[in-house]
C-alpha cells in the first residue's frame, strides 16, 4: 500500500463542560472521507460509546457530536499529521503532534483516555512530556481488535469513563420551552425521530427495571437477572431502523434463546395513544420485545392511520417487527403472579390483529380492544406502560376510550401491577399539576428532556411517583443562548434582571412561568384534588415511607 503524507483537519469536539479527553491516532481513510470521527462501519467505537451512556447507537454526525457533549466526553486525535499506509497504526512515520492545550484551556479534564496501543505510545513519546498529564490506554475499537468483544470493550470503557462522568444538572421547564427545545435539537441535526427513538429506550428500561423487582420478589433466583443486561448494556444495531433481534447482539441472542424452558418472561402491557406520547410507547416495545419481555401494545388506531409524526413512523417500525412469530409459548412471570386474579372471572383472550397467533417475545398489537379484553391483558401483565397523553393533553376531563384505559389501569394497580407513564402521567396538565377526570397514577414517570412544572408541584407524586429525568440530548448550550438573548432583551429594553424569563431551571421558577406565580400552598386546591382522587380508596401517600417513630419521649416536667 502507498504511504500517503496525512494532515489531521476534523475539528475536535469538546467544550467547556467536557470532563474526559478520548484521544485516537489519526482518522482512517473512511473517517477523512467522512468528515469525522471512526467513520468505518466495522469500528465498534459508536457502538461502544452508545452503549455505556445507555443509548442507541448514533448514524449521523450530529447525532455523535451531540451524544459526546451530552455526556462530557471530548474527543481528538494525537496527531496533527503523519506518514501512513492506509489506516495502519503500525505504519506510522513522522508523526507530529496535535496541540491539545485549547482542549485543557477550555474545559476542566479530569482524565485523557487513548483508544488503542498506538495513540497510548504515541500521546506518551510526543505529548504527555509537555503537557504533564499521564494517559490511560483503552483498547482499541476497530475491527483489527476482533479478539475483543463487543460486550469487553463496552465494559473496559465504562469502566474507565462513568466514574468520572457525573451526574447531569436538572433542569425544569416549561411544555412550551419543552416544544421549543425540541425543534432546536432537532434543527441542530438530531432528528426528532431519534429524539422519540431516546425516549422509548429509556422508557423501556425504567419498565424492565420494575419488571425486574418485581420477579425478584416472586424468586430471587429468577432467570430474568441474566436478562437485565439487555436493555441497560447490551448496545444494539440500530443503523437502519432495524429492530429485530441480530445474532451480533449476544447478550440479546442469549436472553431470547428459545430454548431455556426456564427462562421467565416478564410480560408488559403498553397503552399507546395516537400522538407522539404513544409514539414513545410504540418505541418501548420494541426495546423491551428485543430484551425477551413478551409486550401487548394497545392502540385506538393501526400504526398506519397515526397521523403525529415522528409517531406515526415508529409504530410503522414496530408494527413491521409485531407481524414476525415468535417461537415459544408465552410462560412465565405473570401466569405464576397474576392466575389467581384471571381465574375468577377469566374474560375471553383478546384477539390481536398482527399476531392472531402470537408467541412470546413478540409484541402483540390490540386494536381498540374491549374493556373485558383490556382487563385480561392487564391481569397478565407485571407492568403497565402509560403512553396515551403527554403534554398536547387539555382540558378537564379524558375522552373516551383512554378514561377507560386509565380507570382499568389503575385498578389494576390496587391488584399490584406496577405502572410506569412516559413523560407524564394521562390526564395529568404537565405545565400546572392539575389532573383531569380520571388521570393516571404511576409508580415511575419517566419524563423527557427535562421535568416540567406540574410534576415538581407537592401533589404531583401522587400520580407520578418518582421521577426519571431523561435528558435526550444535549441542552444546555441552547438553554445558554437562550439566556443570553434575554439578557440582550431585558438590557435593551432598559431592565437589569431577568425577570419574566422563559428559561426556567428550578421548581419555583418554572411554576411561576407556568402562570401559577407561586407554588400551591397547602391550602391550595391541589390538596381538594387529591382527596377526591380518592374515591377509588387508593391513598396518594402510601406510597411514602412512614415518618420514623421519636427515639424518647418528650419528658413531661419540662
Ligand atoms: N415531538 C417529538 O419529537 C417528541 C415528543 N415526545 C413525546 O411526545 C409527547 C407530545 O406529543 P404530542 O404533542 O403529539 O401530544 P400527546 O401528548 O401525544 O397528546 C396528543 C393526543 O392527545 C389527545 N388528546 C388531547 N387531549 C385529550 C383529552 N382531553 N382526552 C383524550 N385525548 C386527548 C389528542 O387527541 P385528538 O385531539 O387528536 O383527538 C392527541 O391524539 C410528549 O409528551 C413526549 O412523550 C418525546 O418522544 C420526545 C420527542
Ligand atoms: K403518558
Amino acid at each position: 500500500m502507498d504511504v500517503t503524507t496525512v494532515t489531521h483537519e476534523i475539528q475536535p469536539v469538546f467544550d467547556s463542560r467536557s470532563r474526559v479527553l478520548l484521544l485516537g491516532t489519526m482518522p482512517s481513510p473512511a473517517s477523512r472521507e467522512q468528515g469525522f470521527y471512526y467513520g468505518h462501519p466495522q469500528n465498534r467505537f459508536w457502538r461502544v460509546i452508545a452503549a455505556i451512556f445507555d443509548e442507541p447507537a448514533p448514524r449521523t454526525i450530529e447525532e455523535k457530536r451531540d451524544m459526546l457533549l451530552h455526556h462530557h466526553v471530548a474527543l481528538w486525535d494525537v496527531l496533527a499529521s503523519c506518514e501512513i499506509e492506509g489506516a495502519s497504526d503500525a505504519s506510522i512515520r513522522d508523526a507530529q503532534p496535535n496541540d491539545l492545550a485549547r482542549i485543557f484551556d477550555a474545559a476542566d479534564i479530569r482524565a485523557v483516555f487513548a483508544t488503542g496501543t498506538k495513540a497510548g505510545e504515541l500521546y506518551r513519546k510526543l505529548i504527555e512530556p509537555t503537557l504533564g498529564v499521564p494517559c490511560t490506554t483503552l483498547p482499541s475499537t476497530s475491527p483489527a481488535n476482533a479478539k475483543m468483544k463487543l460486550a469487553d470493550l463496552v465494559g473496559a470503557y465504562g469502566k474507565a469513563l462513568l466514574p468520572l462522568l457525573g451526574e447531569t444538572e436538572k433542569h425544569v421547564l416549561p411544555v412550551a420551552d419543552v416544544v421549543k427545545l425540541e425543534k432546536e435539537i432537532a434543527k441542530s441535526g438530531t432528528s426528532l425521530s431519534t429524539l422519540m427513538e431516546r425516549a422509548g429506550r429509556a422508557l423501556a428500561k425504567v419498565a424492565f427495571d420494575e419488571a425486574q423487582a418485581t420477579a425478584s420478589q416472586h424468586d430471587p433466583n429468577n432467570a430474568m437477572q441474566r436478562q437485565a443486561d439487555a436493555i441497560s448494556h447490551t448496545p444494539h444495531d440500530n443503523q437502519n431502523g432495524s429492530t429485530g433481534r441480530t445474532s451480533s447482539n449476544s447478550h440479546t441472542a442469549e436472553a431470547s434463546d428459545p430454548s431455556d424452558e426456564n427462562q421467565a418472561a416478564p410480560h408488559i402491557a403498553i397503552l399507546c395513544g395516537s400522538g407522539n406520547n404513544g409514539g414513545d410507547g410504540w418505541v418501548a416495545a420494541r426495546e423491551l420485545a428485543r430484551a425477551g419481555c413478551a409486550v401487548d401494545l394497545v392502540t385506538k388506531r393501526p400504526a398506519r392511520e397515526i397521523s403525529a409524526e415522528p409517531a406515526h413512523e415508529q409504530a410503522l417500525l414496530t408494527e413491521a417487527i409485531a407481524s414476525k412469530p415468535a417461537n415459544t409459548p408465552r410462560a412465565g412471570l405473570h401466569q405464576t403472579a397474576s392466575s389467581s386474579q384471571t381465574a375468577a372471572s377469566a374474560p375471553t383472550a383478546p384477539q390481536t390483529t398482527a399476531t392472531q397467533h402470537a408467541k412470546p417475545r413478540a409484541i402483540a398489537i390490540h386494536v381498540s380492544p374491549s374493556g373485558d379484553e383490556l382487563a385480561c391483558l392487564f391481569a397478565a401483565a407485571d407492568v403497565i406502560v402509560d403512553a396515551i397523553l403527554g403534554t398536547g393533553f387539555s382540558g378537564d376531563s379524558v375522552l373516551a376510550p383512554y378514561d377507560a384505559w386509565i380507570r382499568l389501569a389503575n385498578e389494576q394497580r390496587s391488584r399490584g401491577a406496577r405502572i410506569v407513564a412516559a413523560d407524564v402521567p394521562s390526564g395529568l396538565s404537565a405545565q400546572t399539576g392539575k389532573a383531569a377526570e380520571p388521570c393516571l397514577k404511576a409508580h415511575e414517570t419517566v419524563t423527557m428532556i427535562a421535568s416540567k412544572p406540574g410534576l415538581e408541584t407537592p401533589y404531583a407524586f401522587a400520580f407520578c411517583g418518582t421521577v426519571h429525568v431523561a435528558p435526550l440530548a444535549y441542552i444546555e448550550p441552547i438553554l445558554e443562548s437562550w439566556k443570553q438573548r434575554e439578557t440582550v432583551d431585558n438590557a435593551s429594553a432598559g431592565n437589569d434582571s431577568l425577570i419574566g424569563s422563559s428559561v426556567a431551571t428550578d421548581a419555583n421558577a418554572a411554576l411561576e412561568a407556568a402562570g401559577a406565580g407561586k407554588p400551591p400552598s397547602l391550602k391550595h386546591d391541589a390538596f381538594r384534588r387529591a382527596e377526591t382522587e380518592d374515591d377509588d380508596g387508593y391513598d396518594p401517600y402510601s406510597d411514602r415511607p412512614p415518618t420514623p417513630e421519636p427515639l424518647f419521649q418528650a419528658d413531661p416536667w419540662n
